[in-house]
Formats: C-alpha cells, sequence, structure tokens
C-alpha cells in the first residue's frame, strides 16, 4: 500500500479527529493524488524503509484546521471606534457618526480588487501560519451588486494564490446599505445577486445577519427561500444579540450552520438537533464586545449538537486574526475542554461548511494534515502565539516552505 504513494511520512503520532481526539500509537501516512491512501501502524512495518519516506520522529499529526467563519477581505480600519468606544461613546453615536460596519461598507467599496487582495493577503497568509488549512470567506462589506461580487472574486483568487482550500459565502445581508430600505435591499440580493452570484460559481453558500440591527425573520427566510432555489446552502449569525427565532428557521431550511448563539434558547436546540445544523461559537466576538451572556453550551451538549470554533476575523467585532487564539477563547471564556475546541475546528468545522472530504485523518479523507512540535493536542487550544508547526500538507504537498 505505502509503496503505491507518492509521498509517505512515518513515526507520526496522529490524533485522528474522528471521535474526539482519537490518538493513535506512531503511524506511516501514505498519500497518493492529493488523497490519504493509507493509514498503517509502524508496528505492523520493518525496516530499511526508502529515503524518501519522511520520519517524522513520533511528532503529533492532526488534521489541518479549518477556520468555517471569517469577514477576512475588508478594507479600513475601526481602530478609531475601539478606542472611542473604551472611552464610553455609545455604539449609537458611533453609528450616527458614520462608524461601525457601515464605514468599513465605505472603505471597501472605494478599494480595488487588487487592493481588497494585497489587504487579505497578509491575513490569510497569519492564519496559514499557524495551520489553518481551509477558511471560510464571507462579502458582506461592498453591499452593492458589483461589490459584493467583488468580494467574492477577491476571495477566489485568495484560494488560487495561496497553499488554502476557500470556501465563499455570500453575506450580502449583513448590514442595510444606505441606498435601499431593508426589504428593498432583500429584493435586489434575491433577485440579482443570489441568482449571478451561483451562476458564475462565485458563492458556496449564502449567510445573514438575523438581528434587531440587521435584518428580520422574514427577510432572512426569503434570502434562504433564494439561496435553495439557486442551489446554494445556507448558514446565518444568528442570536448573537438577541433571539429572533433565527437558528429555528435556519434549522428549517437545514442550514450548514448557525453561529455565535449566545442568546440561543432550547427551541432553537432543539430544533438544530434535528436538522444536524452545526453550532459556530465565535468567542473572538464575545470577547471583543465584552459581552456577559454565554451560549447555551452544556445544553448543546446535551442535544448532541455538534459544536464548531471560528476566529470570525473582521474589523469591528474581532479584529483578532488567530484560530488557535479563537481556540483558547472557546476553553476559557466559553469552557470547551481543549478536545473540543480541536474537534471544532476539524471534523465539526468541515460539517459546517459541508466539506465531506475534510477534518479528519482517514484514509480516503483529503491530505490536509499538519505536524507539530507539540507533544499533546491539547496544547494547540492552551498555548497561544507560538510557531509549532513542524509540516503542513495541503492536497498531499508540503507547503510550509511557500509561507516564510
Ligand atoms: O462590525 C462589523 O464590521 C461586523 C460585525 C459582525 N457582523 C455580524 O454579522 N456580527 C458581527 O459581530
Ligand atoms: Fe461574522
Amino acid at each position: 500500500e505505502l509503496l503505491a504513494c507518492d509521498r509517505v511520512w512515518i513515526n507520526l503520532t496522529p490524533a485522528t479527529m474522528s471521535d474526539g481526539y482519537d490518538l493513535l500509537a506512531p503511524h506511516a501516512l501514505g498519500v497518493k493524488a492529493g488523497r490519504i491512501h493509507a493509514l498503517i501502524p509502524m508496528s505492523e512495518l520493518s525496516g530499511p524503509f526508502p529515503e524518501s519516506w519522511q520520519d517524522m520522529k513520533g511528532r503529533l499529526a492532526t488534521p489541518g484546521l479549518i477556520d468555517c467563519h471569517s469577514h477576512l477581505i475588508y478594507a479600513g480600519s475601526r481602530a478609531a471606534e475601539f478606542e472611542q468606544r473604551l472611552q464610553g461613546v455609545p455604539y449609537a453615536e458611533i453609528a450616527r457618526q458614520g462608524g461601525g460596519i457601515l464605514s468599513t461598507v465605505r472603505a471597501t467599496r472605494a478599494a480595488s480588487e487588487d487592493q481588497l487582495f494585497t489587504l487579505a493577503l497578509d491575513r490569510l497568509k497569519s492564519l496559514l501560519r499557524e495551520g489553518v488549512t481551509t477558511v471560510e470567506i464571507k462579502s458582506g462589506y461592498g453591499l452593492t451588486l458589483e461589490d459584493e461580487l467583488k468580494m467574492l472574486r477577491v476571495a477566489r483568487r485568495l484560494g488560487r494564490a495561496l497553499p488554502v482550500r476557500v470556501r465563499t459565502t455570500l453575506l450580502a445581508a449583513h448590514a442595510v446599505p444606505p441606498e435601499f430600505d431593508a426589504d428593498g435591499w432583500v429584493d435586489l440580493i434575491c433577485d440579482q445577486l443570489i441568482p449571478i452570484a451561483a451562476a458564475e460559481g462565485l458563492a458556496d453558500a449564502v449567510d445573514v445577519f438575523c438581528e434587531g440591527i440587521a435584518f428580520n425573520l422574514a427577510q432572512c427566510e426569503r434570502v434562504f427561500a433564494a439561496a435553495r432555489a439557486h442551489g446554494l446552502p445556507v448558514k446565518g449569525h444568528m442570536e448573537q444579540l438577541s433571539n429572533l427565532g433565527g437558528s429555528a428557521l435556519a434549522a428549517r431550511y437545514r442550514a450548514l450552520s448557525v453561529d455565535h448563539l449566545e442568546h440561543l434558547d432550547a427551541a432553537g436546540i432543539t430544533a438544530l438537533a434535528e436538522s444536524g445544523t452545526v453550532a459556530v461559537l465565535l468567542p473572538g466576538a464575545f470577547y471583543f464586545l465584552r459581552d456577559t451572556n454565554l451560549p447555551p453550551v452544556q445544553a448543546l451538549r446535551e442535544a448532541g449538537v455538534p459544536i464548531a470554533v471560528a476566529s470570525d476575523i473582521n474589523p469591528g467585532t474581532s479584529p483578532l486574526v488567530s484560530l488557535r487564539l479563537a481556540m483558547n477563547m472557546a476553553c476559557t471564556l466559553f469552557r470547551l475542554t481543549p478536545e473540543e475546541a480541536l474537534c471544532g475546528v476539524t471534523r465539526h468545522g468541515a460539517t459546517a461548511l459541508g466539506a465531506a472530504g475534510l477534518g479528519q485523518l482517514k484514509v480516503g479523507m483529503e491530505a490536509d494534515f499538519l505536524v507539530w512540535s507539540c507533544a499533546h493536542p491539547a496544547e494547540l487550544a492552551y498555548q497561544v502565539g507560538v510557531d509549532q508547526l513542524v509540516a503542513r500538507v495541503v492536497k498531499g504537498q508540503e507547503t510550509l516552505g511557500g509561507l516564510a
């Protein structure tokens, strides 16, 4: 089996993530045509081994990390309003002064595709260096037909430029642009933007911000129905600041995921358990907003709802460009275990993107895996800011060299 492989790594200690860590004894891992072709215990092999088989000396191996929720592409900065907020200026006042999402919208509309690409590239490289091999990137700062499509094109271009899988999400229902009222903007999303994005293959999913300051249940349902009509799966920013019943609506549309969930209730949890929708926790926004209303983690566990963790990188509520920091916060703030946090950025992160072949070390899965210098997988959520990657393999190709 191993002799048939394009490339072989030996003496790996795999955390397969197929059921919790599922930490195995040392194995050999063989890759063929970008997929895991063999995963064999070293105890079943006897040397001498071919020179080309790379000896990883017993080091920990995990699936590539999956950041299933980011707003990585944007121009401008919200640092000034961060400073104002810390000085006690209320959100409403900042919004009245033109701050908030719409200030990022103005800067993103004014930026060219090239400028947005260059700005996002550095953020994306930071994620890749800490082990992210798949990232979801949303639109949502253009808020015109052309600028939303521009953002999705930049996302697709990022996936071609770097050794990473990019999943794109149309989040035009992120905020109401100044030129429309909410219903008028939802009309354009449903009648023009979703059809074009689907026809041009620019969007892998459609997302909404279901909130009092954004779009109501009826408007979100119109967007979901239009997405379904064009064969696109849906997801939603749900129950972040209040409970409009967004998660139950998303479950009715068999959404891939619902995200944030600080105000999720029992009815929503029951609906998610029935639909198989993933609960994506975004501790970066909770932390940065100094929120105190915790998502119902224990109730989600008891209902068997899969829990994922993501960065929610965005300039307003989570300017924290690190998935491992999000893992650490999911443990320290939301009391996930390190094992749940790692599952949340591998197997469950893959499910939140509908990416069946990703997120586990198993024969037949995509050959996206990482080799670490740390001894135990719990360290990945425990420690932040230390470069511990020894190898980063995407589609069976070693990629760390290209990220220097
Ligand atoms: O403030 C921003 O720029 C985005 C806020 C961000 N978007 C969303 O739907 N929820 C959030 O916290
Ligand atoms: Fe978000």
